[in-house]
């Protein structure tokens, strides 16, 4: 099965939330635990059991956890192992992207199921030029693996990179979704390359039109709402998988809460399409 097929199964069956664990120093604290691996253990584990469980899709995002070296790192092997053995997709927010060659390392090590570090996709950042991630894009076919590249990033500063007109007369972003467009042509349920736009963005007048997912970080803590992810997408909602980190984890470290926490969210996300 492609990566679009299984998760197009995963939010019929669970809906489209996208659940991140990041593990800021600050949520160790307010969770009574140390910035330290035992509190990075303790925090993303728990996190991970008590909402995997609910959700299509589980992001790590694998900065909070390559501040503590290796052992963080194999702290975010188990998250993955976790997240997958509760159900749920794992997207690896790496924001990956170099010179073709390395990019190639990058996809062996996130996308290659026989990496101790293989997830279901990972994020990608095309500013190498688009063609740069031509390793990545073959490697997650090969496995059915899937990649999210950054478009229209939810941060206040992405616009002067990405609303810049490109040699075609594109826009940077309009050029990156078209891209994704033809990567994801002939796909039967939904495509395996989805772009990053921010549920922060506003009107942009880009067309989200690329037959596979668009990942919407920015939804919660950063100020997305639902009405944003209405006039960001248009047309496209049914696509759209709001991705919320902070305001979902600063429930914990009460599981019951973590759990109740992303069932209310998905709830308010239900009506999304309709
Ligand atoms: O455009 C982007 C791309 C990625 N992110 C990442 O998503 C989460 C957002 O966390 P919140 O706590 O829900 O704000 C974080 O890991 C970012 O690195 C993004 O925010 N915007």
């Amino acid at each position: 099965m492609t990566f679009g097929d299984r998760l197009h199964a995963a939010v019929a069956d669970r809906g489209p939330l996208c659940a991140g664990i990041d593990p800021h120093a600050a949520l160790l604290g307010a969770w009574g635990l140390g910035d330290d691996v035992a509190g990075l253990e303790s925090f993303a584990l728990g996190a991970t059991e008590a909402i995997a469980p609910h959700v299509a899709v589980v992001k790590p995002q694998s900065a909070f956890f390559e501040r503590f070296g290796s052992r963080g790192v194999a702290v975010l092997e188990r998250v993955v192992a976790t997240a997958r053995e509760a159900g749920a997709l794992v997207l690896l927010d790496v924001k990956r992207g170099d010179i073709g060659s390395t990019s190639q390392a990058y996809a062996d090590a996130y996308l290659d199921p026989a990496s101790p570090l293989a997830a279901d996709a990972i994020t990608a950042s095309p500013y190498l030029g688009f063609g740069s991630l031509t390793p990545m894009v073959e490697t997650a076919r090969r496995h059915g693996a899937g990649l999210f590249v950054l478009a229209l990033t939810s941060n206040p500063e992405g616009p002067e990179v990405q609303h810049a007109t490109a040699p075609s007369g594109r826009t940077v972003a309009g050029t990156v979704l078209d891209h994704l467009g033809a990567l994801n042509e002939g796909a039967t349920t939904l495509g395996s390359y989805g772009a990053v736009v921010g549920a922060t963005v506003g009107e942009t007048g880009e067309s989200f039109d690329i037959g596979g997912p668009l990942l919407a970080p920015g939804y919660g803590a950063q100020g997305g709402t639902v009405d944003d992810l209405r006039r960001v997408f248009g047309g496209a909602v049914g696509r759209v998988l709001p991705s919320t980190s902070r305001d979902l984890l600063r429930l914990g470290p009460d599981p019951v809460a973590l759990r109740d926490g992303a069932l209310r969210i998905a709830d308010d996300l239900a009506g999304l399409a309709g």
